[in-house]
């Protein structure tokens, strides 16, 4: 509900990029549970890493953009 109308459905995006990003962190964390040699795995840790660092840009590129947008078209009344 609230990723659906917070900010007008502006929210899914968000909503989206962090599931993905979080299920792959959280099958991390599952699989360490389950077995302390998955800590082992640099691979993983590091595409988790990449994940968020490219999740978070796109999300200032879709968020800044819009705010920018709305701050100009404010300007000129
Ligand atoms: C990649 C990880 C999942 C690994 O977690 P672990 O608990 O197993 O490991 P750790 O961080 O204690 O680090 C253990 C060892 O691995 C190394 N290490 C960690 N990340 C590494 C990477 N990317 N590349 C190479 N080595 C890495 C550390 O330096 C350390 O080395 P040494 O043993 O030599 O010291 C974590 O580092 C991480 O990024 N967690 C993210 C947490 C997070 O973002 N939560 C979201 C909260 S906010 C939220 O939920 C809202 C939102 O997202 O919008």
């Amino acid at each position: 509900m609230a990723i659906k109308f917070f900010g007008g459905g502006s929210g899914i995006f968000t909503g989206l990029i962090n599931s993905l990003v979080h299920t792959v962190m959280y099958t991390y964390y599952l699989l360490t549970a389950f077995d302390e040699r998955w800590k082992q795995s640099v691979t993983f840790k590091r595409t988790i890493t990449q994940m968020q660092i490219v999740s978070k840009n796109l999300k200032t590129v879709r968020y800044t953009i819009p705010t920018y947008t709305i701050h100009l078209k404010m300007k000129t009344f």
